[in-house]
Formats: structure tokens, C-alpha cells, sequence
């Protein structure tokens, strides 16, 4: 039986060459591998978090929506229950945009708790993101927005993981947003 370690390095292996030739939307065209890495660091370093299944789903939670990778896949490779967190967390292709986004905010007060806690850091890095530098093409009024729908989102995942939340509140603060 591998360790933690070793199993946490396959599988940011697996997710980084998944996304291997693909970038963020930064001016930098920042390697996208960065953000998975960073939602799993959030749950690691500030969310306190070290079930080993939720640090996977948070490591490969873009390969589906946004790679080749099947959960079929996911599933032969790292097991049922990282495979299913994976699926809870997946937009559904078949859906516009709008409905992905109001499935979203549906489906957040449904989900497990493991797959809630992958749900809260991935906002949290991409809140912190945009803080940091907006998306190319974003306008002021595109920004305002993902916060406001990011919001409604938080709101079905609270009472999961205090300080993940203190932070994301702070964050919706800041923009006259309230959670
Ligand atoms: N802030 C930020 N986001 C970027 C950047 N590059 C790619 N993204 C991704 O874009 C998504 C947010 O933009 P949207 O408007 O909702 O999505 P879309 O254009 O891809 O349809 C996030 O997807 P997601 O992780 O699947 O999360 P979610 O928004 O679906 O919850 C985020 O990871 C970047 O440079 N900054
Ligand atoms: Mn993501």
C-alpha cells in the first residue's frame, strides 16, 4: 500500500500532464496545472484538511470539464469515491452556460460534504485570482457578476469548513457582496 505522499504525487502527475497544454485566462498564460495545485494547498494549509480523497478530487477537479479524461477513467486509476467527489463537482457539458451556472447554485446545499470543502476552495482560488489579475477579456461588470453568482454558490456550501468560509466572506465583503 502506497503512502499519502505517494499517492498525492501520482496524482499531480496525472492532473498535470491532463492539462499539460493547457493555460489560465492571466495576461501570463499562467501553466492551468497551477490552479488545481492551489485549491489543494488551500485545503491542506488554511482549510486543515488532510483526507487524502479530498486532496485528490482537488487536485484532478478540472480534468473532466476541461480535459479528455473520462470518469471512467478517474475511476480505474484513483477509485470510486475520488472518482464520484470528481463527478459531483463537474458542469454538465450538455447545458448552456447560463443553466451550468444556475445548476451550480442548485446543486451546492446537495453535495457530500468532501466534494462541498473541493467546491469552497475552488471558488476561493478563483476569487483570489481575479483579485490578483482579471481574466483577459473580463470587463468590471463581468467581475461584479462572477462574485455575485459565486455567492449564491457559497451560500449552499456553508457549514462545512469555518475558515475556508471567514475567507471567502471577506472576500464577497470587499465588493459589497453579501453572503
Ligand atoms: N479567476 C480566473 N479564472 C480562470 C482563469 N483562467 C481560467 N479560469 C477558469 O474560468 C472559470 C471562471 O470563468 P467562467 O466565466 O465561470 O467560466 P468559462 O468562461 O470557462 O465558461 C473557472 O472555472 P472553474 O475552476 O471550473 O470554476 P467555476 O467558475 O466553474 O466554479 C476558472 O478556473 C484566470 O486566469 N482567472
Ligand atoms: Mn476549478
Amino acid at each position: 500500500m502506497s503512502s499519502d505522499s505517494v499517492i498525492l504525487l501520482d496524482t499531480v502527475n496525472f492532473a498535470a500532464e491532463k492539462h499539460r497544454n493547457q493555460r489560465r485566462k492571466d495576461a501570463e498564460q499562467t501553466p492551468y496545472i497551477t490552479h488545481p495545485i492551489g485549491v489543494a494547498r488551500i485545503l491542506s494549509h488554511e482549510g486543515g484538511i488532510t483526507d487524502i480523497e479530498v486532496l485528490q478530487a482537488a487536485l484532478l477537479h478540472d480534468t473532466v470539464e476541461d480535459t479528455d479524461t473520462s470518469i471512467g477513467e478517474l475511476q480505474a486509476v484513483f477509485g470510486q469515491t475520488v472518482a464520484r467527489l470528481v463527478q459531483e463537482v463537474t458542469d454538465d457539458k450538455a447545458l448552456s452556460k447560463e443553466e451550468t451556472k444556475r445548476q451550480q447554485v442548485e446543486y451546492a446545499p446537495h453535495a457530500s460534504h468532501q466534494a462541498k470543502l473541493v467546491k469552497l476552495a475552488d471558488k476561493l482560488y478563483n476569487l483570489r485570482d481575479i483579485n490578483r489579475c482579471t481574466p483577459t477579456g473580463w470587463t468590471a461588470g463581468r467581475v461584479q457578476e462572477y462574485f455575485v453568482w459565486s455567492a449564491q454558490v457559497v451560500r449552499g456550501l456553508r457549514g462545512t469548513n469555518p475558515a475556508l468560509e471567514g475567507h471567502l466572506e471577506e472576500l464577497f465583503k470587499q465588493r459589497g457582496v453579501e453572503l
